[in-house]
């Protein structure tokens, strides 16, 4: 990874004026940083369960994509899928347009519900785990990236519930992934952590421009950061918004409209009272 701290430091002593200069080629280079994906007509099974049904979509690079619909419908087998955890018994996965498959990819990285630290090992160097060779000053640097460069040197158990996620999260983005795959990763946290953890990773999106595949139940969530959210229903995508509305969100009128609008097509199929009452699924 090449030093973020000090690509940020960089960012910040540039004047106005040529930052705005160079800006349309940094873009250019920023868009092509994060993987292209495509699934075509994949179908994954366990024994005699089709979960994914000829599934075809195709994530441009740089994309923020959410991935929502009904508990069991299948959203974090196509994450594993995507992550090469998982194999389709027929159909595709292709990355790029040189068309690399899924498998033990560096630049592809996933980020799950719990932060899975080693906890005999201590933050740094569980961070060094996703840096290739394991190089200090880079897994520094991305714990620098989360803020918690000051408690490299602890142990995981004397974090916080917020904090392994974030150790988790620097731990993914140690290697400096084209592709990061996040499957419900702040589905534990309470309501202010979480929403700051939106924020950062919303903040590193920007800044690294990977590609990001974020499996959620909250809907809000999904309006909140991605660029477009689809809906998985019987093994294949009932659903694809792309949400037009500038960043950071706020919730206004436009953010609810996309909201609603997504919910009430997950509930369309068989909605349960108690889902109704909120956003998550
Ligand atoms: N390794 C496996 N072996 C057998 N069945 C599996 C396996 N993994 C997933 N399944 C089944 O596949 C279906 C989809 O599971 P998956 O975890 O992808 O759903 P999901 O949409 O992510 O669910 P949730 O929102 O509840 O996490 C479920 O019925 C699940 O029981």
């Amino acid at each position: 990874m090449a030093s973020v701290a000090s690509t940020l430091r960089s960012a910040q002593l540039t004047a106005p004026h040529e930052e705005e200069k160079s800006r349309p080629s940094l873009q250019a280079e920023a868009a092509a940083r994060g993987l292209q994906v495509d699934v075509q007509d994949a179908v994954v099974r366990f024994g005699e369960l089709a979960v994914l049904r000829e599934l075809s979509l195709s994530i441009p690079s740089g994309q923020f994509l959410a991935v929502v619909g009904r508990s069991g419908c299948g959203k974090s087998t196509l994450l594993r899928l995507l992550a090469g955890l998982e194999a389709a018994s027929a159909g595709t996965v292709s990355f790029g347009a040189a068309g690399g498959s899924p498998g033990l990819r560096t630049d592809v990285r996933v980020m799950f519900q719990d932060a899975r630290l080693l906890p005999w090992k201590s933050v740094l160097d569980n961070v060094r785990i996703g840096v290739p060779g394991g190089d200090r000053a880079q897994a520094l640097d991305a714990l620098e990236l989360v803020g918690l460069a000051d408690r490299a040197k602890e142990w995981p158990a004397v974090l916080s519930g917020g904090q392994r996620q974030r150790v988790s999260l620097a731990r993914a983005l140690a290697g400096d992934p084209r592709l990061l795959l996040l499957d419900e990763p702040l589905g534990a946290l309470d309501a202010l952590t979480r929403i700051e953890m939106q924020q950062l990773i919303e903040r590193l999106w920007r800044e690294r421009r990977f590609t990001a595949v974020l499996v959620t139940h909250d809907v809000g969530e999904a309006v909140a950061l991605a660029d477009r959210v689809v809906l998985v229903e019987n093994g294949s995508i009932a659903q694809d918004v792309a949400v037009a509305l500038a960043r950071p969100r706020e919730k206004d009128t436009g953010f609810a409209h996309y909201e609603s609008t997504i919910l009430n097509r997950v509930l369309a199929r068989r909605p349960p009272a108690e889902d109704r009452n909120g956003f998550s699924i």
